[in-house]
């Protein structure tokens, strides 16, 4: 299962977060969130963590030139659109980044939006589920009601986020059956400064299901 940890800032925190087990590092490229990132710190935190390792830059209502800009700038491998990016916007950015997995984030408001979902897995690679804030974008560490996604079979690879910890983890892949898990709040001693010790134990929990 892939593991994506979001919300990194610190070179250090990137390389020793990867060596712990992190199939994929997030980087906020959004400007009002606590974990925006510029170009240059994600490429100071890319020189340090190994290739195979995906770089996924996160995005909300950007331009396709922009996210274009920065996909190249920091080679980043994927980028995660969390904002109110149509299919028709999915669909042409994939056009311009071929070689780039695009994830569609959802922020599920209820059962009826969830079936929204649907309609993007063709313009896709993956969709991400997170949970609705009215006011914040993301990074909120509230949880999806999880009863909801039992019967969630999306037709493409999808990843679980929203308010996800080391304590309910457990929980969580209990419940469902994601193709990857997505943390940043709960794995943090505050916005964008990562906790290493919630990281290991966060891999010792996934290890003990496994
Ligand atoms: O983390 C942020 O600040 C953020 C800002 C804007 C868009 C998305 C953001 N983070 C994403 O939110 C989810 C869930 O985070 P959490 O685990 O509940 O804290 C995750 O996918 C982040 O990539």
């Amino acid at each position: 299962m892939r593991v994506k940890i979001c919300g990194i800032t610190k070179p250090q925190q990137g390389q020793a977060i990867a060596s712990l087990g992190a199939t994929a590092l997030g980087f906020i490229c959004v400007p009002t969130s606590p974990r925006y990132v510029t170009t240059e710190k994600i490429q100071a935190v890319i020189r340090e963590i190994p290739k195979e390792i995906d770089k996924i830059g996160v995005f909300a209502n950007l331009s396709q030139a922009a996210i274009s800009d920065i996909v190249s700038a920091c080679q980043l491998t994927g980028v995660q659109l969390h904002g109110d990016e149509s299919p028709a916007f999915c669909e042409q950015l994939r056009h311009q980044l071929p070689n780039v997995e695009i994830i569609k984030a959802l922020r599920i408001r209820n059962l009826d939006h969830l079936k929204t979902a649907t309609i993007y897995t063709q313009y896709v690679d993956t969709l991400l589920l997170d949970a609705y804030h009215p006011q914040q974008l993301g990074g909120t560490g509230q949880t999806l009601d999880w009863q909801m996604l039992e019967e969630f079979r999306p037709g493409c690879p999808w990843f679980l986020a929203g308010g996800l910890t080391p304590d309910n983890i457990i929980d969580a892949l209990t419940q469902l059956k994601p193709s990857g898990i997505d943390l940043s709040s709960g794995v943090e001693h505050a916005p964008g400064d990562k906790d290493l010790e919630k990281v290991a134990l966060l891999f010792t929990k996934l290890e003990s299901i496994c």
